[in-house]
């Protein structure tokens, strides 16, 4: 059945996904046989091969609500592995622009993933995706931080300042609005799910200057998101070689 949001029926095995998308395109590049499959409202979905794994690219749009809509219905298709390739902003001094920030465990300030679950619930990345992450950040030599992040809802409130500084005390690493979300509904439906956040605010700096370099597409950052992509893939190509031994 065609899935009403994201407009796709069949998906492969493994699957990517970044919130823009822009990054779907970006992606592509990096893929034998690309094409775009789908484009409806923010989920735009293309498949390609990685030295030759079926992967498929489904942008989340921004925030929980829309990236467990499309987390749902990929699983639908037959999605098991997703990488989260997003952007975030920095909770920590030590943080460059275009650094990886491989999220082992989110705080759950989103909202759509207190629908399906209790607080309490963990939203935690998938041990063998994590693994993987982590194997081949360290193998590639990209600068990269593994640890707590934090996935929020709202990027304009009144106390950001205060919250991030609040947030950099309990060790956060820094904020997306999607990971959380995710983490905890992938590990309600039984699939398995890591995230990498290329970082694209310093620490204590404005988020608006920080995204708008990156809509800019300043160098660090552009970094960043090619060694994010180039990451997730390495990391899937890596579980894929050990499912087909
Ligand atoms: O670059 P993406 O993957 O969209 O991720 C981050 O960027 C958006 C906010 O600018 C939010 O979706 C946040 O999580
Ligand atoms: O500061 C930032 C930058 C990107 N995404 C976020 O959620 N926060």
């Amino acid at each position: 059945m065609i899935q009403p949001h994201i407009q796709c029926e069949k998906v492969s095995k493994m699957v990517l996904l970044p919130g823009d998308p822009k990054r779907v395109d970006k992606v592509m590049t990096f893929l034998d046989d690309a094409k775009v499959i789908a484009n409806n409202r923010e989920f735009k979905s293309a498949i390609g091969k990685y030295k030759g794994m079926d992967i498929t690219i489904t942008s989340t749009g921004i925030g929980g609500a829309s990236a467990c809509i499309a987390m749902e219905e990929l699983i639908s298709c037959g999605a098991e592995y997703f990488v989260r390739i997003g952007s975030a902003g920095a909770a920590q001094e030590n943080i460059k622009i275009g650094d990886l920030i491989i999220s082992m465990a989110s705080v759950r300030e989103d909202g759509a993933s207190s629908m399906y679950i209790d607080k309490s619930y963990p939203a935690v990345a998938n041990y063998e995706i994590l693994e993987a992450l982590k194997k081949k950040a360290e193998e590639l030599k990209y600068d990269h931080h593994v640890g707590i992040t934090r996935s929020h809802d709202s990027f304009y409130i009144d106390n950001e300042i205060e919250l991030m500084q609040y947030w950099n005390k309990k060790n956060v690493l820094g904020s997306d609005m999607e990971t959380a979300t995710l983490y905890a509904i992938g590990a309600l439906r039984g699939v398995k799910v890591g995230s990498i956040l290329n970082n694209v605010v310093l620490y204590n700096n404005d988020v608006k200057d920080g995204v708008n370099e990156y809509v800019n597409e300043q160098d660090l950052a552009q970094r960043g998101e090619e060694r994010e992509i180039i990451l997730a893939l390495e990391a899937l190509y890596e579980i894929h070689k050990k499912d087909l031994a």
